[in-house]
């Protein structure tokens, strides 16, 4: 038959996607596949009719989650007619605006799991809608196969809708799952593609945080070159998982992990000005290694520009670089990150990040324990905080042995 005269068989995939998952996808491909489809289109609805979610994605960040996880298929488009809009989306506009921009000889399948089934008339203008598009609907874990086909037979009969059950295999996944382990910091591997949970972890996204996290992030941003960046992304997202293990205040940390770096970049003359400027002592480390006050500065440029008062989070920051005896265990967990996030390499750092998830006061004694040839080598002393912190942390261990009979445990 002459391809001309055969219209296009389009699917659309519609879904908050908050976030987008494997559900999704395989949703799409089983459906594309056996109903021949030209391509499946998916549109992340703007503001949905049924959902109002606290933690929520907002609509752009659902919008880029479903670009990065269909942009492997070369079948998967993806449409922003429900995102530029303002207010509540309804299918039945989408799909009509649809229709306008195609052919009278192309199809429409508009897919929805089984969930979706059971609630379609609730949508508006469903009666209008069901005889418009073509309805797939999807078995879905969690919904009776039996009530679906039952619903189904009964809205065919009832309004002659286009309705066909299709059989999808099982895959237990949903977003309110996937939100709630970010949540409680468990594993969302393999429930959805990797470059969605890389995204849902570099936006912060679905967990409570510190109310100034995200400014203090686009401050970072444009501040910082984009390597120091992601070392202050990774050791927030660090000290967040630690303060969790070890009972700390998990959006304290990860605030102070993400800000702890905010001074870096700053030159020597600048440094040596705010180390006049806010009263920090000069000692000789610091005369002729300004930056070594980077921790001490940000504490206090956090506190005078941005009006960060809370002090476990001002001391965190202060003292990540050489430490101070006594620290506190939000301070130990930003130490501890600091070193070891993800993207530092050096030999001994697989070794720390074991010990880090057994005992925060080993692993930094054992990186100073590491680091005490290359300093000697160098010629260079520690700095006097640094010493007293490790002869501190020697004496609590050793307190600790002698209490339990000559363990450490
Ligand atoms: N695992 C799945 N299997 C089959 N269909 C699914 C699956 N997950 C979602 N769907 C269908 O995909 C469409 C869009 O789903 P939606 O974006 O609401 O995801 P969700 O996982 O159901 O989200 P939430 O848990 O927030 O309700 C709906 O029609 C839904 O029924
Ligand atoms: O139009 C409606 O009234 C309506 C009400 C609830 C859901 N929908 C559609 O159902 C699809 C899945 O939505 P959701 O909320 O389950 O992610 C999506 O395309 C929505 O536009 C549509």
């Amino acid at each position: 038959m002459d391809s001309e005269s055969v219209g296009r068989r389009i699917g659309i995939m519609g879904g908050t996607f908050d976030p987008i998952h494997f559900g999704h996808l395989m949703l799409a491909e089983q459906i594309r596949t056996s109903l021949h489809l030209d391509e499946v289109l998916f549109i992340p609805v703007g503001k949905a009719p049924h959902k109002s979610l606290a933690n929520a994605a907002d609509k752009m960040q659902r919008f880029e989650m479903t670009q990065l996880a269909i942009e492997s298929n070369p079948f998967f488009k993806i449409s922003d007619i429900e995102i530029r809009q303002k207010g509540t989306t309804y299918a039945i506009d989408t799909v009509k605006a649809i229709k306008k921009t195609l052919q009278d000889k192309d199809e429409l399948f508009f897919i929805t799991g089984a969930d979706a089934i059971l609630q379609l008339e609730s949508w508006k203008e469903y009666a209008e809608l069901i005889q418009l598009v073509n309805f797939i609907g999807a078995t879905r874990p969690g919904v009776d196969p039996h009530e679906l086909s039952d619903q189904i037979e009964r809205l065919k009969f009832q309004y002659g809708a286009k309705i066909e059950l299709s059989y999808v295999p099982a895959l237990a996944i949903s977003s309110t799952d996937i939100r709630k382990s970010v949540e409680e910091e468990k594993s969302v591997k393999y429930l959805l593609p990797e470059s969605v949970e890389a995204y849902i972890q570099d936006n912060f996204l679905y967990r409570q945080h510190h109310p100034m996290l995200y400014k203090m992030k686009d401050i970072l941003q444009t501040k910082l070159s984009a390597k120091r960046f992601k070392h202050c992304v990774e050791t927030a997202h660090l000290s967040r998982k630690l303060a969790v293990l070890y009972g700390a205040q998990a959006e304290k940390a990860e605030f102070a992990g993400l800000c702890h770096d905010y001074a870096k970049e700053i030159k020597s003359k600048e440094m040596l000005q705010l180390v006049k400027r806010y009263d920090i002592f000069e000692d000789d480390s610091i005369l002729a290694t300004p930056n070594l006050a980077h921790g001490e500065v940000a504490a206090a440029l956090l506190k005078s520009e941005y009006h960060i008062l809370d002090q476990e989070i001002l001391d965190a920051i202060k003292w990540h670089t050489y430490g101070i005896k006594n620290m506190s265990l939000l301070c130990k967990i930003v130490y501890v990150a600091d070193i070891i996030e993800p993207s530092r390499h050096f030999n001994g750092v697989e070794i720390l990040r074991k010990l880090a998830y057994i005992s925060l006061d080993e692993t930094i004694l054992t990186f100073h324990g590491q680091c005490e040839q290359l300093l000697s080598s160098k010629k260079l002393k520690l700095h006097k905080n640094t010493q007293e912190m490790i002869d501190q942390l020697k004496k609590d261990k050793n307190n600790r042995i002698e209490a339990n009979n000559g363990s450490d445990i």
